[in-house]
């Protein structure tokens, strides 16, 4: 890389592929964006420090501009005969964190103080836009004030924000927030200047009085890239702060695919949630210990009278056991029998072993049998997946989904979406939970009760031996399934729909409704009066 005047404007110039500028990520360039000589785009970066993060931080974005087509001009807050933000008319990036109480570094003093001084015009920074990052820890009261001070300050002088603010959390780890917001900076960067390049922005990266102009970086080409850049507009709900998101509505919807990528799904988080510090709920105590051995011959018998009700359990699909299994890396100890026992030195109180979980059972019947496989997961769930991700950004995403901050995310894509756990782990393929942690989190698989009547020992051979499972009624099961319809068997679920069958045998849902209306002489019906009501003989 060079430095070059060009035009009284200081820039960088090196050979890069110019979808690199554009801040979109790298992989196969759309022919406008072919690589050739660029003209890198200059940043002033600021930082100050207590402990040396911020800084390390700082040298970490100077490093990853290069390849985004970017040169930062980087200096500690402190330095401030290498730089002058009255006549700076380059973005300004600022990394920033808390020491005391609330305080910004010894680092930031002489910086905070200057820009305090209240005899400073509201104007004073009208020309700057600048992106902040705060570095805090939410243990402490005044989280990343030293952050929020400047970046208040700096809009009080009328400095504009081209990028939102990120907060990272050193209780939780700094780079849940800081790698997703060193990833957005490019694009915003370039939005930035491709905007003024176009003189777009009113009065964006106008030269601040007695200042040089030092940023042009105008090259036709990037008329694509403009309209690209577009769709990475990041969400500012003020509307207000973010430039970026008062232009180009012209070019909107231009890309569904860019803007897809853009949209915050199951496992993408957008800003400003994906830059927030998040309420993340503590981790529910384990309790259950699991050893699978291998199995044993046995066989369950029991016995039933005339006019019993059973309840059924529509077992889970067998594909959707298998794939989790195979999600597990399970499935070689599918027929393993599981033994629970309750952690010695487990911190839940009164914790119990499930008592929907048989002794000495294969794990594949208790994924087919006992846990509800489908059911929506609770955010205690997502919580202790975070915990077995181990790609940072999967894990952030879950943290983020059973946060009090991801409430809305969580509701669209998990409830909503009526996501299952096996859903998760497909989308999330970095988490390994442990299988006591899914024993533990799973529900029980509810049984449907039913009632039969006449012939109740053949009919209810039938049921339990015969008749395979569904999640829906057995009436429907059989209606779809001919070949398992119990054969002596009249059904009525209640569904809506009934057939007769020869002898007059009847199923009903719940405790006893077969024996309520089957009694005397064999009525068959469902629920609908429109159809073959109960009533109806
Ligand atoms: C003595 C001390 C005081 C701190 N006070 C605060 C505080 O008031 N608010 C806050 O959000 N973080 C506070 N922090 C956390 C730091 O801001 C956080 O760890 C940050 O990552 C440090 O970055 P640095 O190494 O660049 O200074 C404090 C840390 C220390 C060691």
């Amino acid at each position: 890389m060079h430095r070059v005047r060009m035009g009284g404007a200081r820039f960088a110039v090196s050979a890069i592929c110019t979808r690199a500028w554009a801040g979109l990520p790298q992989g196969d360039c759309p022919r406008y964006f072919s690589t050739s000589l660029e003209v890198m785009r200059r940043f002033l970066l600021l930082y100050a420090t207590q402990h040396g993060q911020a800084k390390a931080i700082a040298e970490e974005i100077r490093e990853k501009a290069v390849a985004h087509g970017f040169s930062a001009d980087l200096h500690c807050m402190s330095e401030t005969d290498k730089y002058d933000l009255k006549t700076e008319t380059a973005p300004l990036v600022v990394v920033v964190s808390t020491t005391g109480t609330g305080d910004p570094p010894d680092t930031a003093r002489r910086f905070v103080k200057k820009i305090n001084d209240k005899t400073l015009p509201v104007d004073y920074f009208a020309h700057l836009r600048y992106g902040l990052l705060g570095l805090g820890d939410s243990e402490y009261t005044y989280f990343c004030n030293g952050g929020k001070v400047i970046d208040r300050r700096l809009q009080e002088l009328g400095a504009r924000r081209f990028y939102d603010t990120g907060h990272a959390d050193d209780c939780v780890g700094l780079e849940l927030v800081v790698e997703p917001w060193i990833d957005g900076l490019w694009a915003a960067l370039a939005k930035l200047f491709v905007s003024s390049s176009e003189g777009e922005m009113s009065g964006a990266l106008t030269a601040a009085p007695g200042a040089s102009r030092t940023t042009d970086a105008a090259k036709p080409e990037l008329i694509h890239v403009e309209s690209q850049v577009e769709l990475l507009r990041l969400d500012d709900p003020g509307g207000k702060d973010s430039e970026v998101s008062e232009q180009n509505g012209a070019s909107r919807g231009q890309s569904s695919a860019l803007t897809a990528d853009f949209e915050p799904s199951l496992t993408r988080s957008v800003p400003p949630l994906s830059l927030a510090s998040l309420n993340i709920p503590a981790l529910p105590p384990d309790y259950l210990q699991v050893h699978l051995q291998e199995p044993v011959g046995q066989k369950t018998d029991f016995s039933y009278q005339p006019g019993d009700a059973f309840n059924i359990i529509c077992p889970n699909s067998d594909s959707e056991v298998q794939s989790l299994l195979h999600r597990l890396q399970l499935t070689d100890q599918r027929e393993h029998h599981v033994l629970l026992k309750i952690k010695a030195d487990t911190k839940k109180r009164g914790a119990a072993l499930p008592q929907h979980i048989p002794e000495k059972c294969s794990l594949q019947f208790i994924l087919t049998w006992c846990l509800e496989i489908r059911a929506i997961p609770k955010k205690a769930l997502l919580r202790a997946l975070a915990d077995c991700a181990g790609d940072t950004a999967e894990r952030r995403r879950l943290q983020e989904l059973s946060s009090s901050q991801g409430a809305a995310d969580y509701t669209r894509f998990v409830r909503g979406a009526r996501a299952s756990l096996l859903d998760l782990l497909l989308a999330f393929p970095s988490c390994q939970p442990p299988l006591g942690l899914l024993l533990e989190h799973l529900p029980k698989l509810q049984p449907r009760p039913y009632s039969c009547a006449r012939y109740p020992s053949l009919l209810a051979q039938q049921i339990l031996s015969t008749y395979p499972g569904t999640r829906r009624s057995l009436w429907s099961w059989w209606a779809r399934e001919p070949a398992s319809r119990p054969s002596s068997a009249s059904c009525s679920t209640g569904t809506g729909s009934s057939w007769p069958a020869g002898d007059g045998s009847l199923v009903g849902p719940g405790g006893d409704t077969a024996q309520l209306f089957c009694a005397p002489c064999g009525f068959w019906g469902s629920g609908l009066r429109s159809s073959n009501f109960y009533f109806k003989k």
